[in-house]
């Protein structure tokens, strides 16, 4: 008799796997190497940024007290006592009625308070001298770029667990790190199981397929922020496949198959488990797809045994192994980024599960966030995972959804995630 299992709630799943998701370790790379990865300590700033006061334009620096009394009809001269570009800095103190010619970015020099755009000013040439006359007053601090002005001392400005997107480059370099401490990266090992499989580079034969999710999920690995080890695509064949997993387990941090974990006669993996002596956690989520999404461990380690249908494996990778890794990145919110949005068309939700249907995220014309289920929306199908952005859920116990419908949304390609959203998902309703 066909083992009868007990769906458990999302939430319930996504708790028991996150009960043994844990930290990584810690490397350093070079400045070069650090975009995309994850900052493993708290980017504190070491200095105030700028530095020094300095100017924002091409310009004269002077000092504003003498500049009061100038007007269209009474232009004031400074006498030009030097000329500095950005990188330098202007010996000795200016004086009564001086200025310094100043380039962008240059230190303001000393005794200065403001600085006058070339444009503003009319320069001329009096006994081997330089000279400029300017038209109006100008205020203290006037076109300076303060000290600290971006950034103070000690300011927090990214978090352990952040993702090192250009401006925290930008940042590390701001503040002297050319090797950074970031978060390793977990190493994931994928396994494809079934014998139906053909590898990608072979030509279609009868009842065959291409072993299409290993290299989905390879990418969604490396989106996720892993590393990945490849372990080939085996025949559903049990003692190869237990001894794969084995083997396996020893070199990864995380281990992934996708097939065979449903109640078919060469459906492997619960057995697998229960040979290598694994905790399953659960083996039937209240989701669709990835109903049989079933996640073990053994010794701490996790073990997860993905659909076969692609959808299903897709699915089950971005709500259970995603915070994993990004869990073990110090990411404090691993999970998908969770949003509303207005449901771009009707649909019958003919399942009593919470569905997860991919989808792509558009704006209209008044600005509202429209999420659009992506085309034949089966468990087995591979082709609208091409289009993805969002995975639009359709919580259990509901109804047909209208078009325009306020619905949650996860998205996939968002580097920002969510803390755990689950608790909040809107019932059906229209806006
Ligand atoms: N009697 C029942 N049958 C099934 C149930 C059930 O509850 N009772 N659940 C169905 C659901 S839901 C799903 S989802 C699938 C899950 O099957 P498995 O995870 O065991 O996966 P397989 O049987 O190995 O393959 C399913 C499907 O996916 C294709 N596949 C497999 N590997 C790949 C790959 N690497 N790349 C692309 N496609 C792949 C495979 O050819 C099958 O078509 O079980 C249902 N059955
Ligand atoms: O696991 Mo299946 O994807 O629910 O269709
Ligand atoms: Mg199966």
């Amino acid at each position: 008799m066909v083992e009868r299992r007990q769906p458990i709630l999302v939430s319930e799943a996504v708790s028991r796997v996150m009960h043994y998701a844990k930290h990584g370790t810690k490397e350093t790379v070079s400045i070069t190497e650090a975009s995309g990865r994850y900052l493993a300590e708290d980017l504190i700033a070491a200095h105030d940024v700028p530095s020094f006061d300095r100017s924002p334009y091409d310009g004269f620096a002077l000092r504003s007290v003498d500049t009061q009394e100038a007007s269209f009809d009474h232009p004031v001269t400074f006498e030009v006592v030097g000329a500095i570009g950005a990188g330098y800095v202007h010996e000795g103190t200016v004086e009564a009625m001086q200025a310094v010619r100043v380039m962008t970015g240059a230190a303001l020099p000393k005794g200065c308070d403001c600085v006058v755009k070339f444009e503003l000013t009319k320069e001329f040439k009096e006994n081997d001298k330089d000279f400029m006359t300017i038209k109006k007053p100008f205020a203290a601090g006037e076109n300076v770029s303060f000290q600290g002005e971006d950034t103070k001392k000690g300011t927090s400005l990214a978090k352990q667990g952040t993702y090192i997107n250009p401006g925290i480059a930008a940042l590390l370099a701001t503040f002297g790190y050319r090797e950074v401490p970031v978060a390793k990266k977990p190493l994931v090992g994928v396994i494809a199981t079934g014998s139906e499989l053909l590898e990608v580079d072979q030509p279609l034969e009868p009842g065959k397929i291409r072993n299409s999710n290993a290299y989905m999920m390879m990418a969604q690995i490396e989106r996720a922020g892993g590393e990945v080890k490849y372990f080939g695509q085996l025949s559903d064949d049990f003692d190869a496949c237990l001894n794969a997993v084995k083997g396996a387990l020893a070199k990864v941090d995380v281990l992934i198959t996708t097939g065979g974990v449903s109640v078919g006669d060469f459906d492997y993996l619960p057995a697998i488990y229960e040979r290598l002596g694994a905790t399953v956690l659960f083996n039937k989520v209240a989701m669709r797809p990835g109903s049989v999404t079933t996640v073990a461990e053994l010794n701490g380690q996790l073990l997860f045994g993905l659909s076969g249908n692609p959808s299903a494996c897709y699915v089950g990778f971005e709500l259970f192994t995603r915070p994993v890794l990004q869990t073990f990145l110090y990411n404090k919110a691993p999970h998908l980024q969770n949003i509303k949005a207005l449901l771009g068309e009707d649909f019958e939700k003919a399942n009593p599960f919470t569905r997860f249907i991919r989808g792509t995220l558009a704006y209209d014309r008044e600005g509202h966030c429209i999420v659009t289920p992506s085309g034949f929306n089966k468990s087995n199908a591979v082709a609208s995972l091409a289009e993805t952005n969002v995975l639009i859920v359709i919580p259990a116990k509901t109804k047909d959804y209208q078009r325009a419908s306020l619905v949650d949304a996860l998205l996939v390609e968002a580097v920002q995630g969510s803390e755990w959203p689950w608790d909040n998902v809107v019932l059906s309703y229209r806006s």
